[in-house]
């Protein structure tokens, strides 16, 4: 397929390699679905909102409720991810995975609330119980197979949750290894100060759990042996302990949407952190994934740097709700459409080099 693919785009009337990315991108979605003709087919963005225990720590420049009172805003169609979704025809699906506000019975929310007041504070234990973990990750993976089923073939990421760019780092760290000083960074706009104290408790939640599992790299997963400890049950602990449900939910959802054969565009730093746990738990997932954007938050070109992605947009964005995704998804359709519509060297009778 690759090789059919490959003749393909080069048989185009261009110079070889001369639409550059978007080649690979064109290249990437053919494999993924299994054609020389691909497209994408009804795309939507998951967003998924839920708080943070720790966020009343002060590891957040803006209070908890602007969590609840941003998805009344989504529901309202007046927020970023409105806004954008709108420009590139993509579908909007909110879901409460656990904001610590009751919403009540809404059109266009889907409930999938774990627990009533989001995650516990895990700067004095886990975040939530592993029960609720998976409990977190099923609800998103059902969601994604109801949207498959309708024919959805494109699906890009988005969260809503004061607090979790903290929740972000501390899973970055755990499952990369990398430092935990380097992937914190201001979120919604922390000063100096508030920056040195979310660096402060952020050390402290780490120093209190001793027995965090080790995590090696990917390639250890995928060989991993029978009767070792197994990197995706390591990484599920990590999730239990300093997750977001909201996090935990877009887990389930990529896992689902990669077993399903969709695009999954990855969006910033935290629907990154989402990713690095289901990577360890399967890390063919990469195979599926555009990686639509570099955040500007601290941390995310070192996560993306660490997964061998190349973003592909850089405008210095720091919002998340799925925003890079939505911008990113005309390219998709580019990639696409050069690919169906141009035409070759032959049918055109142009000459080749
Ligand atoms: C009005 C507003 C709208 C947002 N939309 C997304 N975020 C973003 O900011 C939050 C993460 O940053 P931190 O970890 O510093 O709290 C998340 O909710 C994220 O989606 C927002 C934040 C605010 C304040
Ligand atoms: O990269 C992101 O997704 C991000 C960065 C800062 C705040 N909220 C989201």
């Amino acid at each position: 397929m690759a090789a059919a693919l490959k003749a393909k785009i080069d048989g185009k009337t261009k110079p070889l390699g001369a639409l550059g990315r978007l080649e690979n991108l064109a290249l990437q979605i053919g494999l993924i679905q299994h054609t020389l003709a691909p497209c994408i087919v009804q795309p939507h963005i998951l967003v998924a909102a839920g708080d943070h225990g720790a966020a009343k720590a002060g590891v957040s420049a803006y209070p908890q409720e602007v969590t609840w009172q941003m998805v009344e805003n989504f529901l309202a169609g007046g927020a970023a991810i409105n806004v954008l979704a709108r420009q590139v025809n993509a579908q909007l699906l909110i879901a409460d995975a656990g904001v610590a506000h009751d919403f009540g019975p809404r059109a266009g929310l889907i409930d999938a609330k774990i627990g009533a007041g989001g995650t516990a504070n895990y700067l004095a234990g886990p975040a939530m119980s592993l029960a609720q973990c998976m409990d977190a990750m099923q609800r998103g993976a059902a969601i994604v197979r109801d949207l498959a089923a309708t024919g959805c073939n494109t699906l890009g990421f988005g969260e809503m949750g004061i607090g979790n760019t903290a929740s972000a780092s501390l899973l970055t760290h755990c499952l990369t290894g990398l430092p935990l000083a380097e992937v914190i960074g201001r979120g919604t706009g922390l000063d100096d100060a508030g920056l040195t104290h979310k660096r402060a408790l952020l050390a402290q939640a780490i120093a209190i759990w001793p027995q965090r599992p080790a995590l090696g790299s990917l390639a250890e997963r995928s060989n991993h042996e029978d009767g070792e400890a197994d990197p995706g049950v390591a990484a599920l602990h990590i999730l239990a302990r300093f997750g977001g449900f909201e996090i935990t939910l877009l887990s389930g959802a990529m896992l689902a949407a990669a077993k399903a054969g969709m695009v999954l565009v990855i969006d910033g730093f935290i629907v990154t952190s989402a990713l690095l746990v289901a990577a360890k738990i399967a890390p063919e997932i990469l195979d599926y994934c555009v990686f639509s954007h570099c955040s500007n938050e601290a941390g995310h070109r070192l996560q993306l740097a660490w997964l061998n992605g190349e973003p592909l947009l850089d405008l210095g964005m720091r919002l998340g709700e799925g925003t890079g995704a939505a911008l990113a998804l005309p390219l998709l359709n580019a990639a696409c459409a050069f690919l169906n519509e141009m035409a070759s060297f032959d049918s055109a009778g142009v000459s080749r080099a």
